[in-house]
């Protein structure tokens, strides 16, 4: 419980009408979890906004209510604060209400197309054995040491997000380490959060749907930069062709680290294996258990954010190259007639061509290439044909099945991703609408030493049909396959 003006203070205030001296219980955005004494923010949505509902809010006996524009008629007994942007008020609300939590530990916030989970898993895993309370926000789980709290999206809404750090403050974490996506940026979930340091991995075809033009997404990204504070460090990749830009107006202090550049933090691959990555890192030769060369940029750049903040680098290093990767992220199994199944997380056209070069760098020339690939529902669906291209000019045969196909119809998605196929790959394509008998076919077609890559799902442990999620493990499906097929 808080007093209304003190968490007040940093908030852009326009109005205010009623007493600043009443008690906020707890800070909501969705007016159906208003109870009496909760304050309502009004947030303008995607799909609705919130001042249609501040008359539910008053209804349910809201202490206090934020909002950009005033309703007509004002309730008695109720505190109306108007805001120039209530996204970026329930942000700035939410960090006092919790006791400006961002500030008590060292937040470290990874942003990029792809990467990100890997990165900030590796960099708890990394503080851990550091001996640090670290914790851990991201698309796969988020963590306080080695408790798990389950995660719904990438970045956590403002209220969860605060919630959580103050959580992590008191059991004693002295660091955290976070995605921060796109959507978050521009959604303000992160206002009033202080970072110690931010990272950028790179930027590709994603989200279209959401930003309208790649411009608008480099744009979210780069917004991440310009709120970090002058006491923090950003670490960029400068291989990345957006990388300066990301930086540009940026008041932290710039690092950067590269495979293809001599700047602060270099590495250079020496082997690629299935075995792992062999490096030179900051001219020391390192082991890593991660597989492919995109995974030597998160090792990098996990590597570049110990050394920024005051790890002993060979220390760092020696701990990197005993770190395994995150769940779903080129997850691999062998049959007992030796095919690899391999279950990746590539959602993205990079991301698939990135797991997809590594399989033909590491493969012998006799193992084929089996891609099971299926598209998002409502999500970008400009990546779908693209998506299909990228699978059909780097695999063997290619499998088109269903991703998540949340509100769209499946049979549309596998269409749009069948128009991405040239005529000379027809013969090596196939549609399997059901993901599971995709699985099961792309498994009969494999013979003793081929490799079988699983992607899109990676670590999901369901399937998003009309608004229903069902048990659904690629890894699991997978390895079932393997047995009933006697594989
Ligand atoms: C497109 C998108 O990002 N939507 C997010 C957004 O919802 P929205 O803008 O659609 O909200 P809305 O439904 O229009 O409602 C507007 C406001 O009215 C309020 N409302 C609505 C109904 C009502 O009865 N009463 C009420 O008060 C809502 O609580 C909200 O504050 O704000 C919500 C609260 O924070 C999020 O849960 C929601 O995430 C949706 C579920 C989602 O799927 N988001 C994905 C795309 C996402 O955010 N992904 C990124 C990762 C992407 C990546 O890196 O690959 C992530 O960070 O997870
Ligand atoms: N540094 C990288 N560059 C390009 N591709 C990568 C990189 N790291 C991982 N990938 C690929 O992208 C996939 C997703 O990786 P990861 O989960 O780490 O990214 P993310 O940025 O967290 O994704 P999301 O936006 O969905 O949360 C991996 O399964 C792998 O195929
Ligand atoms: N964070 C990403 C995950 C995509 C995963 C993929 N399996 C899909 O459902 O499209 C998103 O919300 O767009
Ligand atoms: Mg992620």
């Amino acid at each position: 419980m808080q007093l209304l003006q003190t968490i007040l203070q940093d908030v852009n205030v326009q109005a205010t009408h009623g007493s600043l001296a009443v008690e906020v219980q707890a800070i909501a955005f969705d007016s159906r979890q208003v109870r009496e004494g909760v304050m309502f923010v009004a947030v303008r949505g995607v799909q609705a906004d919130g001042h249609d509902y501040i008359q539910k809010a008053e209804e349910a006996k809201a202490a206090a209510i934020v909002c950009e524009q005033l309703p007509q008629e004002l309730q008695p007994g109720i505190t109306y604060v108007q805001v120039k942007d209530s996204a970026e008020a329930l942000g700035q609300l939410a960090s006092a209400y919790y006791g400006h939590p961002s500030e008590k530990l060292k937040l470290i916030g990874v942003t990029g197309t792809n990467g990100k989970t890997t990165s900030v898993t590796l960099l708890h895993k990394l503080f851990r054995e550091l001996g640090y309370h670290v914790g851990l926000i991201s698309t796969v789980q988020n963590q306080i040491d080695e408790e798990v709290i389950p995660s719904t999206h990438t970045t956590p809404d403002a209220v969860k997000l605060n919630e959580l750090l103050a959580q992590m403050v008191k059991a004693g974490c002295t660091h955290c380490f976070m995605e921060v996506s796109s959507h978050a940026m521009v959604q303000r979930r992160v206002a009033g959060i202080t970072f110690s340091g931010g990272v950028f991995t790179n930027i590709t075809h994603d989200h279209l749907d959401y930003h309208g033009t790649f411009e608008e997404y480099i744009k979210a990204k780069k917004s991440f930069f310009d709120i970090l504070p002058k006491k923090a460090f950003a670490l960029v990749n400068a291989d990345d062709k957006r990388g300066p830009v990301m930086v540009q107006n940026t008041k932290a202090s710039v690092h950067f680290y590269a495979l293809r550049k001599a700047v602060e933090f270099k590495a250079r691959i020496i082997d690629n294996t299935i075995q792992g990555l062999h490096l030179e890192v900051d001219g020391q030769e390192i082991w890593c258990k991660l597989i492919g060369a995109f995974n030597a940029y998160n090792l990098l750049g996990a590597y570049g954010v110990a050394v920024l903040l005051g790890e002993d680098p060979v220390e760092a290093l020696t701990v990197l190259s005993s770190l395994s990767s995150a769940a779903g992220r080129f997850d691999y199994m062998v049959s007992d007639s030796q095919v690899t199944g391999i279950v990746d997380y590539a959602h993205t056209p990079d991301a698939l061509e990135n797991v997809l070069n590594t399989i033909q760098q590491i493969r012998n020339p006799k193992q084929k290439v089996i891609t099971l690939i299926g598209c998002g529902g409502n999500r970008d669906a400009a990546k779908r044909p693209v998506m299909a291209d990228i699978a059909c000019r780097l695999s063997d045969k290619v499998i088109l099945t269903s991703d998540n196909p949340r509100f769209e119809e499946p049979q549309a998605i596998l269409q749009d991703m069948q128009k991405g196929v040239k005529p000379l790959d027809y013969k090596k394509t196939l549609s399997v609408l059901d993901r599971k008998e995709a699985i099961k076919t792309a498994c009969m077609l494999a013979e003793p030493n081929d490799i079988v890559l699983v992607a899109g799902k990676g670590h999901e442990t369901y399937q998003e049909i009309k608004g229903v999620k069902y048990d659904f493990d690629d890894k699991q499906v997978l390895r079932e396959m393997f047995q009933q097929l006697g594989k």
